[in-house]
């Protein structure tokens, strides 16, 4: 069923949204595990490596946690699928450095590349919010099989920088940052519970209920439901009251 909306902003999630989980879980996931020890022995002392270390350490309460208990933490937190910051910004500098070397491709479902094409070609603005950091974000926009998505896009958010997804506050940064009215952005998320914070925060709101997505949101969603993109119509005429 198509749905419509009146927005002159979009805001994307990544993983089971315009893209599969399944590439993450069986490509990303995997490669990024076989790499932390390695990040971790031998980079220890570069800045970036070190803050997640530091968020780790907090996280687990083990202020003195080696190099092989955050490696543990790592791997039980992938095990668990923890969207936690320290494991996204780690995973963000493998990624970032397996994605320039060619080890990787990002994934994204055939109806979603045409869409943005033509959303941005009539002035929308694109937008990318995804607990994945905003580098590996980036890299994933940027090496796809469809091109550099990357000039689509007016920026990105990640937990580090918006904060979590099921918190109201987060959405409210982002239109702080954007400055496009909450009631001109749309939200496109496969998880009921991101969707009910960016409703909270006055967004519009579009639930992807892919029917290969294990986590998506059912279509029995509180949100107006589409099953791709080419269900979503989007009417970039500015709604009276939000500009
Ligand atoms: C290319 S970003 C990596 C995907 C990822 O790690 C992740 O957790 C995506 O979650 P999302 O918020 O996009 O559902
Ligand atoms: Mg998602």
């Amino acid at each position: 069923m198509t749905q419509r909306f009146r927005a002159t902003a979009v805001v994307l999630d990544i993983e089971g949204t315009t893209s599969a989980t399944r590439h993450v879980t069986d490509v990303l996931y995997p490669y990024s595990r076989r790499r932390f020890a390695r990040l971790l022995t031998e980079r220890w002392d570069e800045p970036e490596v070190r803050a997640a270390v530091e968020q780790v350490r907090e996280l687990l309460d083990e202020p003195e946690a080696d190099a092989r208990r955050v490696e543990r933490a790592l791997g039980a937190w992938l095990d668990e699928d923890r969207k936690v910051t320290p494991l996204k910004s780690l995973q963000g500098i493998i990624w970032a450095e397996g994605f320039a070397r060619g080890d990787l491709t990002a994934h994204f479902y055939p109806d979603v590349v045409p869409v943005l094409r033509r959303w941005h070609a009539r002035g929308a603005r694109l937008y990318v919010y995804s607990s994945g950091s905003v580098s590996a974000q980036r890299s994933w926009f940027g090496h796809t099989p469809q091109g550099d998505l990357r000039p689509l896009v007016s920026g990105f958010f990640d937990t580090r920088t918006a904060g979590p997804k099921t918190a109201s506050a987060s959405y409210r940064a982002i239109t702080a940052a954007t400055g496009v009215p909450p009631a001109a952005t749309l939200f496109l998320s496969d998880r009921a519970s991101e969707l009910d914070a960016a409703r909270e925060a006055g967004w519009l709101t579009g639930a992807l209920t892919r029917p290969e997505e294990p986590h998506g949101a059912s279509d029995r969603t509180a949100h107006p439901a589409a099953r791709s993109f080419t269900d979503i119509d989007l009417d970039l005429e500015l709604a009276e009251g939000t500009v």
